[in-house]
């Protein structure tokens, strides 16, 4: 286990807690300096595999720490960090993905990618996090483990990252800090937390949709805080959705400006504005009341949803329109400003949803106006640990006028399934 190892007097003296230092400073769990002044990172190749993507700006993690809007929220502090430390990691992201090789990818032991931005990303608002929020202890549930960085023949990938972070840390200046590799691991671990019904909790996907992020579509980085096992904030970074709305592009972005951030806190309403910086603006969910104009948004991944539980909730509302295809939280944000008008999503029997797929993503609906319940109707319950035990079959999020059918629609569907004989 890491030591616990303060920021040192040098490192404070030149940064930017030193100008601004907070009344009561958390010691960081781990440590950061590198034992060498700098790394630069080779880039040895093209992503030629991959859709090009646009050099864009970076997105500014400084811009964040603008006043926070929610001001008077008990959270106000705790959204300004969340916003700057989603920023942050969205910047790496973005670098990663224009840049993306195959041994930048890698399988973890249940056979889903992880990739160096994933890691990352999870570092870096683990870091922010730390920096920003001095108040009280620290616990954050988040998806990845550093298990597989500390195996043998993982030095390569390991010193990948570390160079990674430093240098989106070096190029955004607002922490003058580096960490060492073992800084690297023990931020990753950081988020190892049970979570639970007691006390506060970071929850974090720090790439949800990480087949999206690699095939060059949508993906988003989703930050939540639980607060006796209530998510009470929930920040949704989404570097490749477009600005204005997503409907019947399919999922792929247009040729408008890309680079959405979501944020809500509870009881203040949620928001959106441009990853670099734009004033943010509240939005909410459209409010269609006859299905036959709604449209719904699933996953991008078949294997993700079972499409005929979706497709015969969808003939049974009189959908019309087909359904649009995304990856990532990304849809619970375009949802909550009204690009659509459902979300389904049942994923295949056996599969146990995680915190953290839904952490972030709700709480924008429900501060847009809208719901997310399970399958029966029943509110999703994050105060079970890692994963959203109690969960009846699936998750449907809509607005408040068309959930009553929808929920009927949903339960008659399932029925349907259930009474079907089974394939043999
Ligand atoms: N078989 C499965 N069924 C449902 N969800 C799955 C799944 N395998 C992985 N997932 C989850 O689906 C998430 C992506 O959601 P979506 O389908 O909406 O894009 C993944 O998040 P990560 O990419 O963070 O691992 C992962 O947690
Ligand atoms: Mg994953
Ligand atoms: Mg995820
Ligand atoms: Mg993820």
């Amino acid at each position: 286990m890491a030591a616990r190892v303060g920021l040192s007097h040098a490192l404070l003296a030149s940064s930017s807690l030193a100008r601004n230092p907070p009344p009561r400073a958390r010691l960081l769990p781990y440590p950061t300096l590198l034992p060498l002044p700098t790394y630069r990172r080779s880039v040895s190749a093209s992503a030629s595999a991959l859709p090009s993507l646009r050099r864009r700006r970076p997105f500014a993690a400084r811009a964040m720490s603008q006043p926070p809007e929610a001001a008077g929220s008990p959270y106000a502090a705790e959204l300004a960090a969340a916003k700057k430390a989603v920023a942050l990691a969205a910047r790496l992201c973005q670098t990663v993905q224009q840049e993306l090789v195959q041994s930048d990818v890698q399988s973890k032991a249940d056979k889903t990618p992880v990739t160096v931005a994933d890691y990352g990303s999870q570092i870096l608002v683990s870091l922010v996090l730390n920096m920003e929020v001095t108040s009280g202890s620290f616990s954050m549930v988040a998806e990845e483990d550093s298990e597989d960085l500390r195996k043998e023949g993982a030095e390569e990938i390991l010193e990948h990252i570390t160079d990674l972070v430093n240098e989106t840390l070096a190029e955004d200046g607002s922490f003058n800090i580096s960490l060492s590799q073992e800084g690297i691991l023990s931020a990753i671990d950081s988020g190892k937390s049970e979570g639970g019904p007691s006390g506060r909790h970071w929850v974090l996907d720090p790439i949800d949709g990480t087949k999206g992020f690699v095939r060059g579509g949508q993906y988003a980085i989703a930050l939540a805080l639980l607060d006796e096992g209530k998510v009470v904030l929930g920040v949704l970074g989404c570097p490749n959705l477009p600005l204005t709305s997503i409907c019947n592009l399919n999922g792929n972005s247009s040729g408008d400006q890309t680079g959405v951030l979501f944020s809500a806190t509870i009881g203040c309403g949620a928001e959106v504005q441009s990853l670099d910086g734009s004033p943010p603006q509240k939005i909410s969910v459209c409010s269609i009341d006859n299905p036959v104009n709604a449209s719904f948004f699933e996953s991008y991944e078949g294997a993700h949803n079972m499409r005929d539980v979706t497709g015969s909730i969808a003939e049974k509302l009189g959908v019309q329109a087909p359904p649009v295809r995304i990856d990532s939280q990304a849809k619970y944000g375009a949802l909550a400003r009204g690009d659509g008008a459902i979300y389904l999503r049942f994923p295949h029997k056996g599969y146990k949803e995680k915190i953290w797929d839904h952490a972030a993503g709700s709480i924008v609906v429900t501060e847009a106006g809208g719901i997310v319940t399970d399958a029966s109707g029943k509110d999703l319950d994050f105060s079970k640990g890692r994963c959203l035990d109690d969960l009846d079959t699936g998750i449907v999020a809509t607005n408040k006028q068309l959930m009553p059918s929808l929920l009927k629609a949903v339960q008659e569907a399932i029925k349907e399934k259930n009474q079907a004989p089974s394939p043999l």
